[in-house]
């Protein structure tokens, strides 16, 4: 039996999330191999994974304006489930997560999994990043370990009737925020190597491909010179649009 954490998170919050769920898992049931499987690897082959029946997949993702990100929709649909339990669990920042699980649970019903169980978690908006810039603190870790727990020990289909979200999904929208270069960069390439959508020229990471572009606020969070931003009025609208909904912590949400 395996552990698979399959996750997309390019700056971070995501990971941690999925990671206490997975570790959790792992150290309660009888197996050690953990596999962590990271959907922002533009290069990996995602239908090569070879889930069995008796594994257990943790799969999370963030929301991007309260859907699933498509780079992450079209990563996980190659992936087989063969049965296997999965618990989905989807990030977001303190805003709102929308249809972000409806849409995640959806999806990886697709690929014959059984879905045991959900969970609705927040971590640092990765562009807003003074919202939820503590999440998940100690007692969120604490929450996820007790949900990890709870999910080895359930075996009944999630009945999505449970859980927040309407379908259709809320339009697709993209967030215009595409970050800049800055005359720090050393051009080490660590950007155009680890962004999700490849939207950076490798042999001049100073240009982004506005096109490509997903806003996902890697560049920015890895670059060791502080080379990458996004332009700072519009970062300054953004917070105060999400000043109101944003102030006050939000609950994680468990679903089994
Ligand atoms: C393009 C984009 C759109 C986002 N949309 C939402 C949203 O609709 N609601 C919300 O609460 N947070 C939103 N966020 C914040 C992320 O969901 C949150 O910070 C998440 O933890 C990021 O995951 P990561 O740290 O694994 O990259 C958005 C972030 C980005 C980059």
């Amino acid at each position: 039996m395996k552990v698979y954490e399959i996750f997309f998170s390019p700056t971070g919050g995501t990971k941690k999330a999925a990671d206490a769920v997975a570790e959790e898992i792992i150290n309660n049931i009888d197996s050690s191999i953990l596999e962590k499987v990271d959907l922002t690897d533009y290069n990996f082959d995602f239908s090569s994974l070879k889930i069995d029946k008796d594994d257990i997949a943790v799969i999370a993702v963030p929301a991007y304006a309260g859907r699933v990100p498509s780079t992450a929709s079209k990563h996980i649909l190659q992936i087989q489930g063969n049965n296997a339990k999965a618990v989905i669990i989807c990030t977001y920042g303190n805003r709102a997560y929308d249809d972000t699980m409806i849409e995640l649970y959806d999806i990886v019903s697709k690929l014959n999994f059984k879905i045991v169980s959900a969970a609705a978690a927040v971590t640092r908006h990765s562009i807003a990043i003074k919202y939820a810039s503590n999440r998940p603190d100690e007692n969120d870790i604490k929450k996820l370990k007790e949900f990890a727990y709870n999910t080895i020990k359930a075996s009944s289909f999630l009945d999505d009737n449970k859980l927040n979200g309407n379908r259709p999904y809320k339009k697709m929208s993209n967030v215009p925020l595409v970050p800049k270069t800055s005359s720090k960069c050393t051009n080490c390439k660590l950007c155009a190597k680890k962004c999700p959508v490849q939207a950076i020229d490798i042999n001049n990471p100073k240009i982004i491909d506005k096109t490509k572009c997903i806003s996902c606020m890697r560049c920015v969070h890895i670059c060791h010179c502080s080379a990458k931003s996004v332009n700072k009025f519009m970062l300054f609208l953004v917070n105060l649009a999400l000043k109101k909904t944003c102030s006050k912590a939000k609950d994680y949400e468990f679903y089994i």
